[in-house]
Formats: C-alpha cells, structure tokens, sequence
C-alpha cells in the first residue's frame, strides 16, 4: 500500500501548476534522462538545507527542536511498493508553503531563462541545469510523488499532504505527522527498479551527499543464505561523513567531493571552473571556500537576483547569498564562508557595519583575485573562457574596488586592432610592449559594436602608423574608462576625441607639409562653418583620416558620442554637445568641394557631417534630407 492510501486527510483540494512548472517539468523530464540519478542529490540537498533553516531558526527559538536536536536525513526504499523516501526531520512546510514552493518557480531570470531554449536536448540539459532543477527533478524517475510535511514548531495535526503525478496539477491537503520535517516519496516509473536496492542507492547517494554535514542515513542490510537475498535490519547506520566539507583537512578531500560540494551549495549542474579553500587566522578568523562557476548565471545583472556566498558562524548555517562578504564585481563567486567571530544572531544589516565582515571581505577579494591571477598564468585557455563569461562583471571592478585596481587591470582583456578580431585577448602589458617609440598613451575607441569600433575612421591615422589601438564595445567600458584614467603611468586617450597629440609620432617634414595645407585651406574651413552653421562647434584640418574625407570628434573633456547614445538610451538628461568636424586634406572629395559653389556647396558640406556622423554610429538629424542631398549630388556628377 502506498503513503497516499493510508495518510489521513482533510480538506484536499486539487491545484494546477504554474505554467513555468508546466514547462519545466517537461523539458526536464525529456532532457534529463541522461542524468536521472540527480533526483537524489536535489532531494538531499533541499533536505539538509532544511535541516540548516531549523538550526539556525532554532538559536533564537529553542523550542521548535522540540526536543530532538539531532538533525538527520533517512533514505528508504519499499521494493514491493517500488518507492524510496527521502525523510528529513528539518524545518518542514505548511500548507501555504507547500502551494508555493512546490507548485511555482518565484525566481528572477525565469523569463530569461525559457526564452534561450532550444529544442536541442543537449543545450537544454545544460540550461536547465544551470537554471536548477530542484525538488521537480524528482519526476525524472517519479510518476507520481507525495510530500508530507510538518512545519517544525506547528500542532501535529497541522501538517500537510502535497501530491502529483507530474502533470498539469498537485492536490494538497491537511493532515497529521508525528515527527517534525519532510518526507518525499517517489513512487518509481515501470523502468526504474535499480533504485530499488540498497547498494545502488548507497553508491549514488555516498557521491552526492558526503560533503554534507549531516548524517544520511539507511537500514542496514545483510545477506539472507535461506532467502537468497539482501535483507534489511531494524538499525540504521550513517552512510556519509557528515562532517561540514571545508572544516576537514585540504588533502583529505577529493577533487570529486569538492565539485559535488559546489552543486549543492550553488545549484548549479556543471563543475565548477576552480576553487579556493582556507582557513584564515589572525585579526579575524574564518575558513573559506570558494568558487568560479564556468557559466555566467540567466541573472548576472539583475539587481534582484540571489548572489553572494552561504554564511556559517561556526558551523551553523546563518544565510543564503550573504552578499556583504564580496564586492559586487564578485557576485558570480559561490561558496561558503564560515566566520569563527561573529555572532550567531547575526542579520543582514549587522553584516553591513561590521569590522569583521571588512575584514573577510578584503581576505575573500584577494583570494579570488590570486585564483584569476593563477588561472590565467597556468590555464589560459580556462581564463579565456572564464572572460568571456565574466569578463564584463570583472571591468566593472576597476572602479568599485580601488584599493585592488591594479590587479584587476591586470586581468582585463582587450580586442584590439593588433589582431583585429572581436575575440577578447589582449592585456594591457601586451600592448605596452607593442607602444612605438614617442608614444606615451593607451589609445583606444569606443562604440555600440565591435564591428563599429573595428572600422571608425578615426583609427586610419593609428592603422598607418602601425598604432595599436583597443577596441572597446562592452557597455560597461565608459563607465570603467571614466574610473580608471591611467594604467602603469600611461594614460587612456580615446581616438575620437579633438586635441589627439601625435605630433611625437610625426617627423618634421610631415609636420611642416601639414601646416601648409592646413593654412591653404582655411577659406575652405570658413565657409563649411559658415554653411552648417549651429550645427558644428567648429570646422578643422586633421591628419588622422587616410581614408574618409572627414569625421566628427568632440572635445578632450567632453562626454564621447558613444557614451551620449548610452545615456540617451537610459532615459538620462544628456549635455547638447556640438561636436567639431574635422576634414581630411588629401581626401579628392574635399579637393572637388573646393570648386563648387551656393547650394551644391552648401549639400556637399551637410553630406559630409551627416556622413561622418553616420560613420560613428550616431543617428543624423534629418536622415530624409541626407538622402535626397545625396541623390542630387549623384544625379549631377
Ligand atoms: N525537504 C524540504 N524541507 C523543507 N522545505 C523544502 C524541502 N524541499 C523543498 N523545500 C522548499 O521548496 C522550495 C523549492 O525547492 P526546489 O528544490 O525546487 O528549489 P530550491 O532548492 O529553492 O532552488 P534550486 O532550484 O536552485 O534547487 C525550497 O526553496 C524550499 O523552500
């Protein structure tokens, strides 16, 4: 007879799905398959996080223990009823959280999330695992499932009955459980009878929960000669370590127990890209553990999105994503860290004020900082990828985390015209190494895309002189750029601003030839300025073109056009800033312009800026009369 049959119940009332469950549960159960035996490390997991809510709840209020303090999880499996329970005597649910935590997924980058799948089961599975399958991968091997819970400190007749098959909807109702805590029972589809024996269970579960710090337990089992079969024993026996992984000694843990400590504190299903593991003593002491995901999460740059690392106070859970114990430029980090000094009453905003949590905070930060620095020394390959899922969130360092920039700038990674591929790879002691001689700045280009950034026209000059220049397309690039101004004594200098001093990089008699021109050309500059009117600050020679007849720049400290548009975009007040038109002498349009006059002169002078506008990728105030200015001139020559 199964659980459901002889479970009292009361008020049983038949609830659907949310949709995203719907749809998860779906696609989990057709991508999954692969990897079924997860059902086991996810119940585990939820039932020893249960297991940490109730001890640490319990610090305030001793009496929800009720008298048990021994927190434990029981594994069991019923051959004839072809079930196996996963029992915790945690922290439990009520009614109304079991509707809500079994029936919805409540959790930021869910949209997100559904809209990157695929179809393909392959890159699905991954996604789906990335995203976290929890209690629902139960229905992998499940076709049907029963929870019954009791809320720890609640009457025994407040407890909860919660079943499904998986499909469109779960049936809740009330019921009595004598002990506090949760039991998930999976009632087995025809095909999955393996899990119906202690060894198999015993293999499986010894891999996914050894690093917890609770004991797992099972019946202890013997062989029957009369029966010839494996027959189980009243007594149960501890089939874990059940010591808290990072309190046990570096050597003695293995490279396996350490990945699967990672899945089941970060949810995640991959393995983890690297790890750090500490104990710290001093000023303040505490032990670490933490680490790099190889994925960037749905979430990374959500505000609401959970981030930060588990907190322990000598081994007692505390909170989930205690955020104040890294940097934000960090947050992709998990972990945990578990502090010897703070109080186990701790909250969220005697986090914030504390001494102790600066001082974990700044011993974390370097941690993670030598771990990048050694990933991209031994494994660069693995530090490629890494920047190019975290690369951006890293940028962002250089102006939240003074105190470390130089190590950050470090890590950064640039595209740039030497290899002239979007490919992010360049640091900046590379290019130093590539500076020419005379040259004493970094000089780089911003733009809403790589391929914009690759072809400006401002780079031909550099391109000619065989200058190295970065080419920058994040959106987080002007922001770091407006906090980090000097790199090893050289400062930034963007290519498209005025004022660009090559004069150490040209020879004499290039410069003389330039003055030259540019005198002869002043009526010209005068009676461009005098045609566009308001529209340009100011009309110049340049000698930064080789190609494009002219370009626009703005001055030395004025916002960049690139940085107008993402402002702009963001619904923010911007500076009218008129930007001043340069012209390339050497270029046969300007020599044609010079012989024309009235309204052909004055079209050629509009094309010329709305061209050059266009080529920085900014929008042209009146794109209607740039074409037909344009047909005209085409139809005449
Ligand atoms: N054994 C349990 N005891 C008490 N509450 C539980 C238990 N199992 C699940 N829950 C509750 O149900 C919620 C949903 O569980 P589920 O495993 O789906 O997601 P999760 O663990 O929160 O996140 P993830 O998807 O990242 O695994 C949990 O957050 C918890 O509140």
């Amino acid at each position: 007879m199964s659980q459901s049959d002889t479970t009292v119940k009361k008020a049983e009332e038949t609830l659907g799905f949310q949709t995203e469950v719907k749809q998860l549960l779906h696609l989990m159960i057709h991508s999954l398959y692969s990897n079924k035996e997860i059902f086991l490390r996810e119940l585990v997991s939820n039932a020893s996080d249960a297991c940490d809510k109730l001890r640490f709840e319990a610090i305030d209020k001793p009496e929800l223990l009720e008298g048990g303090a021994d927190l434990e999880i029981r594994v069991s499996y019923d051959k004839e009823a072809r079930t196996i329970t996963i029992a915790d005597n945690g922290i439990g649910l009520t009614k109304a959280e079991a509707v809500a935590n079994l029936g919805t997924i409540a959790r930021s980058g869910t949209k997100e999330f559904f809209s990157q799948l695929s179809g393909d089961k392959q890159k699905d599975a991954q996604l789906i695992g990335q995203f976290g399958v929890g209690f629902y991968s139960s229905f992998i091997v499940a076709d049907k499932v029963t929870v019954v819970s009791r809320r720890a400190g609640e009457p025994v007749d407040q407890a909860v009955f919660w079943e499904s098959e998986g499909q469109g909807e779960f049936t809740v109702a009330d019921t009595e459980k004598a002990e506090r805590g949760t039991s998930v029972t999976l009632h087995l589809r025809a095909e999955e009878d393996d899990f119906l024996s202690g060894w198999k269970l015993r293999e499986v579960l010894r891999r996914y929960s050894d690093h917890i710090s609770l004991p797992v337990l099972m019946q202890k089992e013997e062989y029957d000669s009369e029966k010839g079969e494996q027959v189980k024993k009243d007594e149960w026996e501890t089939i874990n370590q059940a010591s808290a992984l990072w309190t046990r000694a570096k050597n003695e843990i293995t490279d396996e127990q350490y990945t699967e400590f990672y899945k089941h504190v970060s949810h995640d299903f991959e393995e983890p890209l690297a790890w750090t593991h500490n104990r710290v003593e001093g000023r303040s002491e505490y032990t670490q553990l933490l680490y790099l995901p190889k994925h960037a999460p749905f979430d990374l740059y959500d505000r609401d999105a959970r981030r930060g690392v588990k907190l322990y106070v000598k081994r007692v859970f505390i909170m989930d994503d205690a955020e104040q114990l890294l940097p934000s430029y960090l947050r992709f980090v998990r972990g945990v860290i578990d502090s010897a000094d703070l109080p186990l009453n701790v909250s969220r905003e005697i986090l914030q004020e504390s001494r102790d949590v600066k001082s974990i905070r700044e011993g974390s930060t370097k941690r993670i900082l030598s771990l990048l620095e050694d990933l991209a020394e031994n494994r660069p390959e693995d530090y490629a990828g890494f920047w190019t899922e975290f690369g951006q969130v890293i940028k962002e360092g250089t102006g939240e985390d003074m105190a470390n920039q130089e190590r950050i700038a470090k890590l950064l990674r640039f595209a740039s015209t030497h290899n002239d591929d979007a490919i992010q790879n360049v640091t900046l002691a590379d290019y130093i190494s590539r500076m020419k001689e005379g040259q004493d700045a970094i000089y780089y280009v911003t733009a809403d895309t790589f391929a914009a950034a690759k072809n400006s026209p401002h780079l031909e000059i550099f391109r000619k002189k065989g200058l190295e220049v970065l080419l920058l397309s994040d959106r987080v690039d002007e922001w770091m750029l407006s906090h980090f101004r000097q790199f090893d004594g050289k400062s930034f200098v963007s290519v498209a601003k005025g004022g660009l001093d090559l004069d150490k990089l040209t020879d004499e008699a290039e410069k003389k030839h330039q003055e030259e021109v540019a005198e002869s050309l002043k009526p010209l500059l005068e009676r461009l300025k005098t045609s566009l009117g308001e529209s340009v600050k100011e009309v110049k020679v340049t000698n930064r073109l080789v190609d494009s007849p002219a370009c626009v720049v703005v001055g030395q400290n004025d916002v960049s056009p690139h940085l107008l548009r993402l402002l702009k975009a963001a619904g923010q007040e911007t500076p009218d800033i008129k930007p001043v038109l340069e012209i390339n002498p050497e270029h046969a349009l300007i020599e044609k312009i010079k012989g024309t006059e009235g309204d052909a002169f004055d079209d050629w002078a509009h094309v010329l800026l709305d061209q050059a506008m266009l080529a920085e990728g900014a929008q042209i105030a009146d794109p209607a009369a740039y074409v037909k200015r344009l047909n005209g001139l085409l139809l005449k020559s």
